[in-house]
């Protein structure tokens, strides 16, 4: 077998496609690095997300390419660099996610801890803004309760930090049981504040845990920042997906795209036989319809209602579980789909 050259790689590898955005690794930027010693060969890809949820299969499309041209052994390293638009939304922020549901209690504030942690278990930088002022969960969900924000030297709040994710909660400035009884303008200067004078750092994803509905702070959010997106979440009956149509449109009044629908509380699984308590396939129909992507369904279980009310995210208590899984391949997805979206629509940071 004779040996093979950087120059003869570089060429295979413009015939491997990213199958999201349809273009050649070489030209999309993706080869970092290639060496070549006889006829094996290590490779660096850098991805447009560390939460890629098409690295398995751009290494087997790479594998496969190589071995046509007679490489016997090849490794293949991933890095991954978030793509963001070139005028970020805030300094060092790259993209801006909200979470919203039509109705409450539907697990909205569940789903956006996980998929923040997710994201942060694959790599990513990762904030969380809880923005349901009235009625704030995220700081039950990281275990956070008691806890106070500090300022630093130049006065911005600095962030909680849990489980990799910068968690910022009106919990964790008025005490607990406080009701709050606060007007629009105080909610969107309050909301401004926990944009603009938090000291976030660098951030891939800063997701936004939007109250349910759609009132004030869905409005004050697209009008203080440039979002990259909205994701919906509702589970599969018709009264959550008609709330949740209610919150689409409002994304869409306000010229934010719909990023994809999550439905939460699928089914129950039990000695592998699921059973649709809720109706079947509402949230996929519900995409379908507003051409935006689904991104996935999550399982009702046990382990996300204890994680959830323990502090300890199923992600991180039980990291194997088919729950767990299901949040990761959400987070993928949206992940995915921002890589897309960047690409298609916003000049390349
Ligand atoms: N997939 C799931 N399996 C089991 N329990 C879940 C699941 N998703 C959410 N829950 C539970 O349902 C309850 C409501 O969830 P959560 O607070 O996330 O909803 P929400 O839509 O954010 O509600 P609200 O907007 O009213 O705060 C919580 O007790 C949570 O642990």
């Amino acid at each position: 077998m004779s040996a093979l050259s950087e120059a003869q790689v570089l060429e295979t590898l413009k015939t491997v496609h990213d199958p999201e955005l349809h273009k050649d690794l070489v030209s999309l930027g993706m080869v970092e690095q290639i060496a070549v010693q006889g006829t094996k060969a290590a490779i660096k890809i850098n991805l447009t997300t560390p939460a890629c949820p098409l690295k398995e299969k751009i290494e087997g499309d790479i594998r496969l390419a190589l071995s046509k041209i007679g490489a016997t052994e090849v490794e293949v390293h991933f890095g991954a660099q978030v793509r963001g638009p070139q005028n970020l939304p805030l300094p060092g922020i790259k993209h801006i996610i909200a979470i919203g549901s039509g109705k409450g209690g539907v697990g909205k504030s569940t789903v956006a801890a996980n998929l923040a942690v997710a994201l942060a278990q694959e790599g990513a930088r990762v904030g969380l803004l809880d923005a349901d002022i009235y009625g704030p969960s995220q700081a039950q969900m990281f275990g956070t309760q008691g806890e106070k924000l500090r300022v630093d030297e130049q006065k911005r709040m600095v962030p909680l930090e849990r489980y990799g994710v910068k968690l910022i909660s009106i919990a964790n400035i008025v005490p607990p049981g406080q009701a709050m009884v606060w007007r629009g303008p105080i909610l969107h200067g309050t909301l401004k504040q926990f944009l603009q004078e938090v000291a976030w750092g660098e951030l891939d994803y800063l997701m936004v845990d939007l109250p349910p509905g759609t009132g004030d702070v869905q409005l004050s959010l697209a009008q203080l920042t440039r979002l990259s997106g909205g994701v919906i979440v509702t589970t599969p009956q018709d009264v959550a997906r008609i709330d949740a149509e209610r919150a689409l449109d409002m994304f869409k009044r306000v010229q934010v795209s719909i990023l994809g629908v999550i439905e939460n509380m699928s089914f129950f699984e039990q000695n592998g036989q699921k059973t649709y308590i809720f109706g079947q396939g509402g949230g996929r129909k519900m995409a379908e319809q507003h051409n935006t992507a689904f991104l996935g369904e999550i399982p009702i279980a046990l382990s996300v209602r204890e994680g959830g009310d323990s502090g300890v995210p199923v992600l991180i208590g039980a990291p194997d579980s088919p729950e767990a899984l299901a949040f990761r391949q959400a987070a993928r997805n949206l992940a995915g789909q921002l890589s897309v979206q960047s690409y298609m629509l916003l000049p390349m940071a």
